[in-house]
């Protein structure tokens, strides 16, 4: 067998990920063509490289089908209940940064506290006959943030993209979502709300709880981290 590890497949993570491991003599490389999803390892022996797409690495952590994967913190948050039991987290990359925050829209001059949003919500609720909405993909997590914050008088509505959008486009009135420059938001008449980090992301290695290894693959594994400078 072969310590399997999952890197995404495209998009923001992907390069980053493999300047990571370059830098520390391991050489993760796209076999084919571009669009072939075929991966190669160079530099340690007993591991293979699975290409996956970042939403995707949590899932695939907790079945145990990889033994390692790099994905954001937000997203095995998010994925995975009791994150903890099912993966552990053995290196934060240092790239891939970026904040939950829940906003609204600009012209909400009296909205600028987590607070402000629970009263604005009950005013709303009592105004419109159903609850204000905020669109988000991340449901778990938004929903644990503003119950600790003690903001009830709301719904989630799902949003898989260009969330802030939904604001002017009227199936949302407040929204829920991943920023880095915060110019989405601006472009999109959206503050953040003062206490409003819900969670701060950034790429992370991270190491399959249950995913069966033989013996050799224990080494494997060892030789890896001890190449990569961080301990399992
Ligand atoms: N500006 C940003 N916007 C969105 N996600 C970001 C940003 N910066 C870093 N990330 C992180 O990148 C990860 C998502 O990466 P990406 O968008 O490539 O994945 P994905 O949407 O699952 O990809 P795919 O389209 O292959 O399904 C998340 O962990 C997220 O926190
Ligand atoms: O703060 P910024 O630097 O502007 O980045 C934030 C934006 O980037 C992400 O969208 P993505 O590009 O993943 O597209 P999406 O809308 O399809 O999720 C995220 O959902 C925000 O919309």
């Amino acid at each position: 067998m072969t310590i399997k590890l999952g890197v995404p497949s495209k998009g923001r993570l992907m390069e980053k990920t493999f300047d990571w491991f370059g830098a520390r003599g391991v050489s993760l490389s796209r076999s084919g063509s571009d669009r072939e999803y075929a991966g190669a390892v160079e530099g340690v022996e007993g591991v293979e490289l699975v290409l996956l797409s970042a939403g995707e690495i949590p899932r695939e952590l907790s079945a145990g089908r990889i033994h390692l994967g790099v994905t954001g913190t937000d997203l095995i948050r998010e994925k995975l209940g009791q994150w903890e039991q099912q993966v552990e987290e053995l290196a934060l990359l240092g790239f891939g940064q970026a904040d939950l925050i829940i906003a609204v829209p600009n012209c909400w001059v009296d909205v600028d506290t987590l607070d402000d949003l629970d009263a604005a919500a009950s005013a709303f609720r009592a105004k419109h006959g159903f609850r204000l909405r905020i669109a988000t993909k991340y449901h778990r997590l938004v929903r644990e943030f503003l119950r600790d914050n003690g903001v009830a008088d709301y719904q989630l509505v799902d949003s898989q993209g260009a969330t802030e959008g939904t604001v002017k486009n009227l199936t949302a009135e407040a929204v829920a979502d991943i920023t880095s420059t915060g110019e989405t938001l601006r472009a999109n008449h959206l503050k953040l709300l003062a206490d409003g980090m819900a969670l701060a992301s950034q790429a992370t290695l991270f190491r399959a709880r249950k995913a069966p290894m033989t013996a050799q693959d224990r080494l494997a594994l060892k030789a890896l981290v001890t190449k990569l400078g961080i301990a399992a």
